[in-house]
């Protein structure tokens, strides 16, 4: 048993207090896990753009002050009462998604939405409604259930899996969203299938993967859409056939743009931008008769999206993923057994475009903004 089970730790996080700004490293009170929980030490983390997003004050679940951070990796420092499955030293990835294996949603065979502790997760607190976290006496709230900018977190059990421990926790703690969030859009959600036509908006960590995703489905046409130029080279080295950029069709629309490209329209296309108006174009994009749209990108607090109901009638479809349709426990392991044997249709490594440390993680969230950023990790031992 290590030597801190069962005692608070005291360790280093990065605390958002307020929405709209920087972030605070804290020393920060981090409570052991009660039953059914397990602290985790986070070695790296990844900063996704949904964490830019909960920090900007858009999401409508936001709350502060809190320790956000969800696509992390590290090992398990110590469990909490009854749990079984974990023990000290499991090196593990964090699951924004949970899975319980019980639940109406995880039995269903129908989702990986597992409902068992998302009500508690949307509140930032843990199961019991309460928190781990403190500094200097006050509490701080829980993010999506992982919380990876602190050194230490607690977690539900049914919020992380035990991988490989051999796996490379820099790269591997981007399975925790980004990277399988849009290979799974494509292969679990949509199902694409060999000699589709696919088109990705927004050429990020998530486009870049849904590039990846069609790529191993063998999509015979992959067009890449963006609005910086930089993303081409992007595009085209993960797998994509074509590339354009938006915002220089002069007065033909994307969709037009598209629609000639492809012979009247896309059987697939993805959303990872969150612009709902990206999302209707997207749509619109699509074969009349069957095509398909996926959104994945995550809009702001009071944005909806729109169409002409003539668009669904006509045989296009409209849908969403989280976190690509992966059940968590269930399929990370192997993903990540891929990866470490060298047999993964995912480039992992070429994903780290940028890395920080958790003393100045507020540097990861001006690269994100930067244009050329895939992703950037963070080091959360510095
Ligand atoms: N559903 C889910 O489970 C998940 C959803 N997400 C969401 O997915 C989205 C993508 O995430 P991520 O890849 O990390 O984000 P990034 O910011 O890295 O990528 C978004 C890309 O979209 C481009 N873009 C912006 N506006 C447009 C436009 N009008 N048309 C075409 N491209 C555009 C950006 O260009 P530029 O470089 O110029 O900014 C950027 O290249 C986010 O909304 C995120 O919150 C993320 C993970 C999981
Ligand atoms: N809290 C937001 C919704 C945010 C959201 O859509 N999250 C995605 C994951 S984004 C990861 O980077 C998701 O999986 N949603 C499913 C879920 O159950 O949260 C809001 O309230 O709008
Ligand atoms: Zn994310
Ligand atoms: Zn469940």
């Amino acid at each position: 048993m290590s030597s801190t089970a069962g005692k608070p730790i005291h360790c280093k996080a990065a605390v958002a207090w307020a929405a709209a700004k920087p972030l605070s490293i804290e020393d920060v009170e981090v409570a052991p896990p009660k039953k059914g929980e397990v602290r985790v030490k986070v070695t790296y983390t990844g900063l996704c753009h949904t964490d830019a997003y909960s920090l900007s004050g858009s999401d409508p679940e936001g709350a502060f002050p809190v320790i956000l951070g969800h696509e992390g990796a590290g090992f398990v420092e110590s469990v909490g009462e009854g749990v079984t499955e974990f023990k000290e030293g499991d090196s593990v990835i964090l699951l924004y998604t949970a899975e319980c294996k019980q639940c109406k949603f995880c039995k269903s065979g129908k989702t990986n939405l597992c409902q068992a502790v998302r009500a508690t997760q949307g509140q930032g607190v843990m199961p019991d409604k309460t928190v781990r976290f403190k500094v200097k006496g006050q509490e701080i709230k829980h993010f999506m259930g992982t919380s990876s900018f602190s050194q230490y977190t607690v977690v539900s059990e049914h919020s992380l899996v035990s991988v490989d421990k051999k796996a490379n926790q820099q790269k591997t703690c981007l399975l925790g969203c980004g990277v399988t969030t849009g290979f799974g859009a494509v292969t679990n959600t949509a199902k694409v299938e060999e000699g589709a036509t696919v088109a990705v908006f927004g050429i990020g960590c998530v486009g870049l993967a849904v590039i990846e995703g069609a790529k191993a489905r063998k999509a015979s046409k992959i067009i890449a859409v963006d609005i910086n130029d930089g993303k081409e080279s992007w595009a085209k080295k993960f797998g994509a056939t074509d590339f354009v950029n938006s915002n220089k069709l002069g007065d033909q629309s994307v969709v037009e743009k598209l629609v000639e490209l492809t012979d009247g329209g896309l059987d697939y296309t993805f959303d990872c931008t969150g612009n709902v108006k990206v999302m209707r174009a997207a749509l619109e994009a699509c074969h009349k008769g069957w095509g398909v749209s996926t959104v994945i990108g995550v809009a702001a607090a009071g944005q909806e999206i729109s169409t002409r109901p003539f668009q669904l009638v006509t045989g296009r479809k409209w849908q969403g993923s989280a976190f690509g349709g992966v059940k968590g426990k269930t399929e990370l392991p192997a993903m990540v057994d891929a990866y470490t044997d060298g047999k993964s249709p995912i480039k992992l490594d070429d994903y780290v475009t940028h890395e920080t440390t958790l003393s100045e993680l507020q540097k990861g969230f001006d690269y994100m903004k930067a244009g050329d950023c895939i992703r950037c990790v963070a080091d959360m031992s510095k």
